[in-house]
């Protein structure tokens, strides 16, 4: 497998408890250097040991407000009365520093970043079927019966949307080694 990757964003996309973070935590323990996730903003207070800039950018909120007016963000939402946001400029600052950008974001997700002049290369996870994702999502043992529910409901969305042909590949994740392996081909495809 050849190591070198494009330095265009990846956007992995899929149901939640499809396999996203299981297959990206592979992918960047068996590459370390290559790979890069963007730098979020956020309106909350560092926590000790946080520095600005690596764990998150943070800002005030009337600055966020500003980034959001000015549509800077891919996708931005509340989290317990603090804002949280992936700007277009912290995934071109990871292919500046020479690393490839992953990007782990839902369909509206999808639809942002199709929007702007990233020019990512968009991966769909797919479970082998719904069945399989309730099983996965409550085998994963970190679910609420109402959570599990909600992101159900939300799979289905997700599955719609990939059949409407919005992503370059698509992966059914039946199988671990198989799935990792179009991952990995999917990734290095000379471009
Ligand atoms: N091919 C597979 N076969 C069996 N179990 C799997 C497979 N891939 C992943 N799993 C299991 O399914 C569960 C969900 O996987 P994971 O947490 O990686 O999903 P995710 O897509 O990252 O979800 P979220 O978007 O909620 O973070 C985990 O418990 C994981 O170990």
């Amino acid at each position: 497998m050849a190591s070198k990757a494009s330095l265009r964003p990846i956007v992995i996309s899929g149901p939640s408890g499809a396999g996203k973070s299981t297959l990206l935590k592979r992918l960047f323990s068996e590459y370390p250097d290559t790979f890069g996730f963007s730098v979020s903003h956020t309106t909350r207070k560092p926590r000790p040991g946080e520095e600005d800039g690596i764990a998150y950018h943070f800002v005030d909120r009337p600055t966020f407000e500003k980034l959001v007016r000015e549509n800077a963000f891919l996708e931005h939402a509340q989290f317990s009365g603090n804002y949280y946001g992936t700007s277009i400029k912290s995934v071109e600052d990871v292919g500046t520093k020479g690393k490839t950008c992953i990007l782990d974001i839902d369909m509206q997700g999808v639809i942002s970043v199709k929007k702007t002049t990233l020019n990512a290369r968009y991966l769909f996870l797919a479970p082998p079927s719904l069945e399989i994702l309730r099983a996965r999502l409550e085998g994963r043992g970190t679910e609420s019966p109402e959570s599990v529910r909600k992101r159900m409901d939300q799979a289905e969305k997700e599955l719609a949307f990939a059949e409407t042909g919005a992503h370059d590949k698509i992966i059914i994740n039946d199988n671990l080694e198989k799935a990792y392996d179009e991952l990995k081909s999917f990734i290095f495809e000379s471009l």
